[in-house]
């Protein structure tokens, strides 16, 4: 059997705060932002990540890249320990893991044109190319993701939003890397053009044989794309399972009030199921509940879960459904 392209193991991100009131001699607070998270990603897979907003899904994915401090374990194609790696030796493998962010004019630098935004990465990690290479890579890249590469030396500001998210793609992908980790990257949006930046993302990776991470709030997005979804909840994995398995059969009681919230596209087909509304917020990570943390929302919780941490466990033998919880359906 061949190696993951990803391994993660017991992935932890604390951020330590600091208040202005507080004295020196206070202790700085610990935010728990991602508690221990564990998953493989083969290649040419997609990953859905959703959660409420605040779950640590944004952390978790700069951990992967090291754009944060992180403890636990990262494996790259079965070799490569990322956590331990200097910043420079992590260059060698931030061409092969790319980021698309969430708000596309703001993550293009408005002083540069087009053209050498989506040049830049291939700049670092070729330094031998000449301008005419990086030029011909550059509008062949425009071309793939649907821009037109006579508008090479437009600056951001001139483009719509979906072509300024199809730039940032193209930044991804110009220097060929095997992963993508794509964070909230249609949520910025109009709904009409989602759906094109989606299936763009869907038939480059077909094309180009990736492995995505895609992180959303968005169920219906996140269920179109992915092959299998993992579900976050203030920093824990609660369920994960492929994707069909997860939306047909959630036995997390958080999973399934996500699932009964999703609207139903065609408003004659009646859901056979009632929405489940959760009461209450996030609670703060900075004092997580005891036991399983989505206790303080959960209408099957017991005493025994505010005492025992539920182990995130396979339902039957061999199966790729996973559930943290001590009364999962
Ligand atoms: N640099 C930081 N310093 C301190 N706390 C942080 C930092 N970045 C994130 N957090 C906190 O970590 C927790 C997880 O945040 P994160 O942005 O990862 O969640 P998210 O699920 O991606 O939310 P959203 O969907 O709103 O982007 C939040 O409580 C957030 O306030």
């Amino acid at each position: 059997m061949t190696a993951p392209l990803l391994k993660v193991e017991d992935l932890r991100v604390t951020f330590r705060l600091k208040s202005e009131g507080d004295m020196p001699w206070t202790k700085p607070k610990r935010l728990h932002a991602v508690g221990g998270v564990n998953f493989e990603l083969k290649q040419g897979e997609t990953l859905g990540i959703v959660g409420e907003s605040g779950c640590g899904k944004s952390t978790l994915a700069r951990a992967l890249i090291r754009m944060v401090q992180a403890q636990g374990s990262v494996v790259w194609m079965g070799q490569e320990e990322l956590l331990g790696l200097s910043k420079r030796q992590m260059m060698k493998y931030r061409s092969e893991i790319q980021m698309v962010f969430q708000d596309p004019l703001a993550s293009l630098n408005p002083r540069k044109t087009v053209g050498e935004i989506i040049a830049e990465p291939l700049r670092t990690h070729n330094p031998s190319l000449s301008k005419k290479e990086i030029v011909a890579e550059v509008k062949a890249m425009m071309e793939k993701v649907s821009l037109l590469p006579n508008q090479i030396n437009r600056y951001p500001h001139e483009f719509s939003g979906g072509q300024c998210q199809r730039i940032g793609i193209a930044r991804a992908l110009i220097v060929r890397p095997k992963m993508i980790i794509c964070d909230e990257p249609v949520s910025a949006l109009d709904v009409s053009i989602q759906a094109q930046v989606i299936n763009l993302l869907m038939d480059l990776q077909k094309e180009m044989g990736l492995s995505l991470v895609f992180i959303a709030h968005d169920l219906s997005v996140v269920k179109h794309i992915s092959n299998r979804v993992m579900v976050l909840y203030l920093g824990k994995v609660m369920e994960i399972a492929d994707r069909d398995d997860l939306y047909d059969n959630p036995r997390h009681p958080y999973t399934q009030a996500l699932i009964s919230a999703v609207p139903i596209p065609e408003p004659k087909i009646e859901r056979n199921k009632e929405t489940i509304l959760l009461e209450g917020d996030l609670p703060s990570p900075l004092a997580p509940p005891s036991g399983c943390v989505f206790r303080t929302r959960c209408p099957k919780a017991t005493d025994l879960c505010a005492q025992e941490i539920p182990s995130l466990e396979q339902g039957t033998e061999g199966s790729s459904h996973k559930v943290a919880c001590h009364f999962s359906d």
